[in-house]
Parts: C-alpha cells; structure tokens; sequence
C-alpha cells in the first residue's frame, strides 16, 4: 500500500500550513432545500480551512458535498436556505468577514478576489461567442478597473502560461480547445485574483484520466507557489488521500470524520470512513505518487 502523499502537507518546513492561521470557518452552517418534504442536505457543519492547506471533503452522491460548498461561497438559491450558522473569512490582512453580511456588489467583488470556484461543468461554462482574452479581460474589468489594457494582456497571457496552455491560445473560442485546456483555463480564471481560496467540485470528473492527473498536477504546484487553501470537492477518496492535507467525510448531510489524510487512510475512526475505503479496491493496490512526484504517471 502506499501512505497518502499529501498529509505531509500540514508539516511543511516553511510553515505555509499552519494550524493556527485560518482563512475560513464554517460554524454549525445548516442548508435546507425547501421542498415537500424539506431535504436536511447540510446538517451542523462546521470546519475550518486553514492557508494553504487542501481540504477534501469525500462522500457518496447526495450526501451534500455541493450544497455545502455553494453554502459557504454564498450560492444558494431557492429552494435552498441557509437554516443556520455562520461563514467567516480571514482576510489575510487580518479583518474577518462575514459572509453571510455580503449581499449584491459586495458579494460580487468578495466572491472571485477572494474565494473562486471550479465546478466539475466549468469547461461547459465559458462563453461560446467571446474569446479567452475578452473573458479573462472581463474579470479584471470588473475586479480591477484601475489596470491598463497592457496590464491586463501581460497577466492574462502570464495565467495561461501558468496553468499550461499556450499563450496564444487568447485568441481561441471555446470550442476550438480541448475539454482538458477549457478546464486549465478555468483554473487561470479562478487564480486570475489571486484569491486565497478556491473550491474546486469534481473539477477533473468529466475528463479522461491521463488529462485530470496532469491539471491536478497543475493545481498542486500552483497551490505550492501561490499558497491559496483548496476545499477539493470528490467521490473519489483515493484520490483525495494524494492530494489532501486533511479530509473531511460527509454522510447525510453530517461531517462525521475529519482528520489529516494520513489518519483517514491509517486509522479511520467512523464505520462508514472505514466503509468507503474498502469500497476502493486501488486503495490496496499499487497506486502510485503521481500527482506531486510524477511517479506512475
Ligand atoms: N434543488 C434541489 N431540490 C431539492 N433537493 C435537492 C436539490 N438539490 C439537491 N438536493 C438534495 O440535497 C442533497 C444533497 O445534494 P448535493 O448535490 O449537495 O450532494 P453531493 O454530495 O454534492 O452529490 P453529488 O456528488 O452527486 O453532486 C441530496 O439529497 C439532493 O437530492
């Protein structure tokens, strides 16, 4: 069997994980759908993420991952209610922000400067009719009034660059890159802020496997170098076990385990933890270190 990789995360040398220093706190957040009857999809979580770290957040379908994350970005819409609790982010220059306080421009300008989001569709997301430039140039429009048009070139060809896709590939539409460069592009849209948080829900499910080992190479070393916290939404524990400083499993809208990735894997706690990894038959066999080493890829 081979240890999780990633629970050396939380015990880097230079400190970017860092228990003390949190970036967000969910605290008792619970998340109705108001139907008949009404769905309990998020039931008293609470969590904190640290700067820095990768938090998974494993389980089954339905179990809420989604609306968990939606809830603590602010997404909801109806039938979906916040029921209760509490989102805070620390900004980095030390002022909490409630985020249930942040309603329309606020939210708007909180939202992808501060916390963005990767959705496992977000390569179906790019509009169709406009380029990657005139995309990327729409965010620091909005975001940064204040940057020149060479400003906003430099940086969108540097965010290319820096997800792997070919700076020349601006010009392109949507439908003439590949669904891997549309997702790689995504990703420049989500750090194109540099914001200190990104949720990422299933962002490598729709593609195929040699594609989604080489993005999620890509976001840990992004990740290395601009120290942003990732909450990584996905099924696939095993997964999760590579990439994650700590884990957090959902069952029936509940956090009934989280540890350091390390434990999960050594010494779950919870029936349904010790459940879910049985399920992975490649938890027993060889898999190999791929994502930070390149080892087996
Ligand atoms: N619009 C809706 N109306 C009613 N119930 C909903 C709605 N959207 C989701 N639910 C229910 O809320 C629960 C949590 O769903 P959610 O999508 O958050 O789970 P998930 O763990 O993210 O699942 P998946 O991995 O399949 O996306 C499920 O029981 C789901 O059926």
């Amino acid at each position: 069997m081979n240890p999780p990789v990633a629970a050396q995360g939380s015990h880097r040398a230079d400190g970017a994980v860092r228990a003390a220093d949190p970036v967000l706190t969910a605290r008792n957040v619970s998340i109705d759908y108001e139907v008949e009857p009404a769905v309990h999809a998020v039931r008293d979580v609470s969590l904190t993420l640290h700067r820095g770290e990768i938090l998974g957040l494993a389980g089954e379908s339905g179990c809420g991952k989604t609306t968990l994350a939606y809830g603590i970005n602010q997404l909801l819409r109806p039938p979906a209610a916040l029921k209760a609790g509490t989102v805070t982010f620390h900004d980095h220059d030390g002022t909490d922000i409630d985020l249930g306080g942040l309603h329309g421009e606020s939210l708007r300008a909180f939202r992808w400067d501060k916390i963005s989001m990767v959705f496992q569709g977000a390569m179906n997301s790019l509009n169709p009719v406009i380029s990657i430039r005139a995309q990327l140039f729409d965010v620091f429009t909005t975001h940064r009034p204040g940057m020149s048009k060479k400003e906003k070139e430099e940086r969108s060809q540097e965010l290319l660059r820096k997800v792997g896709v070919d700076p020349n590939r601006l010009d392109s539409f949507a439908h003439q890159l590949s669904g891997g460069m549309r997702q790689r592009v995504m990703i420049a849209m989500a750090l194109a802020l540099n914001p200190q948080v990104m949720i990422m829900d299933e962002p490598t499910t729709a593609l195929d496997v040699v594609v989604q080992r080489g993005i999620l190479r890509e976001i840990m070393r992004l990740r290395e170098e601009f120290n942003f916290a990732v909450i990584f939404i996905t099924h696939d524990l095993p997964l999760l076990l590579e990439i994650s400083d700590r884990i957090a499993v959902m069952l029936q809208g509940e956090i009934v385990e989280l540890d350091t990735a390390e434990n999960i894997y050594e010494n779950a706690q919870h029936p349904y933890t010790q459940r879910l990894l049985s399920s992975f038959p490649s938890l027993t066999g060889e898999r190999g270190s791929f994502i930070r080493t390149g080892e087996g890829a």
